[in-house]
């Protein structure tokens, strides 16, 4: 498995959008940590196998986070497994993952797995409804931060606000208190301040949708992480 306690920046391209050769060319030659493939919905074999085709001529690391059993394709150097902390139904905290290790628990080659604790901070997303989260106060946050590090010992703690900007001072809190468990920080990174912002505190900044947007602003990320 890739060492994600090195990484500082990565994409996360989603397979449910199209993105030209041109600027897929551009993501993987960024100087990015490693691209993950993945998207809350329209996520399947088809669109996954294709774009994980279209990435493994490059050399940056491609990892797969799995949103559907149905949509897992061989070949990506890693796979992340979410679990959604703050959902309130089991399903997205354990009942999915259950039936994907019953189903094919013999053929997973577990070292190339990684559990990542989702706390998912925008009710907006599409990942806050699908996966029915409630909206946890800071003090809720930090005990989620606690539990993923020394109870789950989980090695990614996943701090989301997809498609909106999230707030500095919980992330530096967060920060603050994991030291073996991995922070991401994902959702509304456009500007290279805001990258820098987030970098000086979350581990590793995933950076999402603006990469369809304004693809010259998404690289301008990157070097802004590296450089915090
Ligand atoms: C060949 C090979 C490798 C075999 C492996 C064997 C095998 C079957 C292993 C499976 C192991 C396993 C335990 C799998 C679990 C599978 C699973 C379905 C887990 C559920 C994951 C989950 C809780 C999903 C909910 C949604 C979620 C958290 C998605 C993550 C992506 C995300 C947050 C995207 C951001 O949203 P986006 O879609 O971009 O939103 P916008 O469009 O609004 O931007
Ligand atoms: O798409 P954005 O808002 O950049 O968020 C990135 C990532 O955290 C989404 O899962
Ligand atoms: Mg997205």
């Amino acid at each position: 498995m890739e060492k994600m306690n090195e990484w500082d920046h990565v994409f996360k391209l989603d397979p449910n959008k199209k993105i030209s050769d041109q600027d897929l060319q551009s993501v993987c030659e960024s100087g990015t940590d490693a691209i993950i493939v993945g998207g809350t919905d329209g996520v399947t074999f088809e669109n996954v196998h294709d774009l994980w085709e279209r990435i493994e001529p490059y050399e940056v690391p491609c990892l797969l986070e799995i949103s559907d059993i149905e949509a897992i394709t061989p070949g990506f150097d890693g796979y992340l497994i979410p679990i959604v902390l703050n959902s309130q139904h089991k399903k997205w905290l354990l009942d999915i993952q259950h039936h994907a290790v019953k189903e094919y628990g013999d053929i997973i080659d577990w070292k190339s797995m990684a559990t990542e604790g989702y706390c998912v901070l925008n009710p907006d997303a599409k990942v806050y409804q699908h996966t029915n989260c409630y909206l946890p106060d800071d003090a809720d946050v930090l005990a989620y931060a606690r539990i993923a590090e020394h109870l789950f010992q989980l090695p990614i703690f996943y701090l989301e606000y997809s498609g909106t900007y999230g707030d500095p001072k919980l992330v530096q809190r967060i920060a603050e208190e994991l030291n073996q468990t991995t922070l991401f920080y994902g959702g509304g990174i456009h500007t290279p301040e805001q990258a820098r912002e987030m970098s000086a505190h979350a581990d590793v900044i995933v950076v999402g949708n603006i990469i369809y947007e304004n693809i010259q602003a998404a690289l301008a990320t990157v070097q802004a992480a590296k450089s915090t």
